[in-house]
């Protein structure tokens, strides 16, 4: 379910983001020759020899246009309107596309519509490093704006660097290409030239680009499906782990539960036999000789009896409660039903057995029961020498215990005795 909102959420943000990027997200810069440092002149041919004339128009709306009179004398005769970025040479890399709204008209060589030249003059000490105009690297490119709807709008990279100049500026390869990082002088000039009165109206210039460059954005936007797809799966995880954990607490915790006997807090019969399963399984015959031994309350029916049942499970919970603490740690301890409890202690033959349970005999005599009670109990012992006595050993160890109960209570006696 998250996954599906996520994937939705990145889908929207990703086209939203494109689309802004493409459309919202965009610087544009208007070049008019009347902006902050720009200078908005005409150039034409008498520089270079020629008798053609160019002349500024400026109407009230603030429109520049060129009028040319265009005369043979130079071989290739033109005017030229300039703007030159006097403050300090713009960095064009920062945009993307140019749109130009111009008008042009003129006669040409075969009745065809007038054509332009549109030029970015770049800067680099390393064309040559006075940086006259000769020296500016142009990038040009060639139309017929009557031909076209206004406004004409080229990608930068459609600017080539103009041939002739590479000719007569031969440069190191890394300077050959196109180059836009620092354009001093944008122009505009006639296409032709066939002689006569010519016409260029340059209502706006546009340089448009985006805030961030498409392909870092496309590669942000390929960062934000990564980081959001792994950030969920580490989430999933950590969830899933989260999950698991909890189950296997309460399972473990419902396992323990189902194991102890809720009165007196040690195993229950099914919990002694997984202990003695888990303890086999590790120590395997390492556990033998192994002793059982069988402790039943004497009277505890009187117990009941005489002072309520509460006083006798109080007694059932202390006397647990002394086993435990009197025993070994790997002994195991368990409740057998009612008053008769079982210890299994691992790699003890029945002497010992009978010597630890001689002691906790005498341990229950000091221990202050309940009511200043005198509790004692009958203890049964047997021995296994191996796995395949286990069954026989807890038979044994019981009647022995019943023995004891008919040699008069309060005693310990083994099987083997
Ligand atoms: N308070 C309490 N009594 C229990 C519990 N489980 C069993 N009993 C009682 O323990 C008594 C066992 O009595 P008997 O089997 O006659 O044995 P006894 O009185 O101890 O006599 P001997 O074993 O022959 O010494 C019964 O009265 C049971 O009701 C328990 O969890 N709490």
């Amino acid at each position: 379910m998250v996954l599906r909102w996520l994937l939705a959420l990145l889908v929207v943000l990703t086209g939203l983001g494109l689309y802004a990027n493409e459309h919202w997200m965009t610087r544009r810069l208007a070049l008019d020759g009347r902006g902050p440092g720009q200078n908005l002149h005409v150039v034409d041919d008498s520089g270079s020899g020629g008798a053609s004339k160019a002349e500024l128009l400026q109407d009230g709306s603030g429109v520049a246009a060129m009028r040319c009179d265009m005369r043979q004398g130079y071989a290739w005769p033109f005017c030229e309107m300039q703007i030159e970025m006097r403050e300090g040479d713009l960095d064009l890399t920062r945009f993307t596309h140019i749109r130009l709204w111009l008008h042009a008209e003129g006669p040409t060589a075969d009745g065809s519509p007038a054509q332009v030249r549109v030029f970015l003059r770049n800067f680099n000490p390393g064309y040559a490093p006075t940086g006259g105009v000769v020296n500016l690297k142009p990038h040009e490119i060639n139309f017929a704006p009557s031909a076209q709807s206004a406004p004409v709008e080229f990608r930068l990279s459609q600017f080539m660097v103009s041939s002739w100049w590479a000719q007569a500026h031969p440069l190191p390869v890394p300077l050959m290409g196109p180059q836009l990082d620092r354009m001093r002088i944008f122009s505009v000039i006639t296409g032709g030239h066939v002689p006569g009165q010519h016409l260029i109206r340059l209502e706006r210039v546009e340089l448009i680009g985006n805030w961030v460059a498409p392909e870092t954005f496309r590669l942000a936007l390929l960062g934000l499906w990564m980081v959001s797809l792994l950030g969920y799966l580490s989430w999933e995880g950590w969830t899933v782990r989260g999950r698991l954990r909890r189950s296997v607490t309460r399972t473990l915790a419902l396992e323990k539960l189902a194991l102890r006997d809720p009165l007196t807090q040690v195993a229950n019969r099914e919990g002694l036999s997984r202990a003695m399963d888990l303890l086999l399984r590790a120590q395997d015959e390492l556990s033998f000789p192994l002793s059982v031994v069988f402790v039943d309350v004497d009277h505890f029916k009187r117990i009941n009896d005489e002072y309520g049942h509460e006083i006798g499970d109080q007694v059932l919970t202390l006397l647990a409660r002394t086993l435990r603490a009197n025993l070994p740690r790997d002994d195991l301890l368990a409740r057998w039903g009612g008053e008769e409890f079982v210890i299994v202690m691992p790699q003890t033959p029945a002497e010992e057995a009978v010597a630890v349970a001689e002691r906790l005999r005498s341990v229950f005599a000091r221990t202050e029961w309940p009511v200043r009670l005198v509790v004692t109990a009958s203890w049964g012992v047997a021995e296994a020498r191996s796995q395949a006595d286990l069954d026989t050993a807890m038979r044994e160890a019981d009647q022995a215990m019943y023995r004891a109960k008919h040699a008069g209570r309060d005693q310990v006696i083994s099987a083997s005795a």
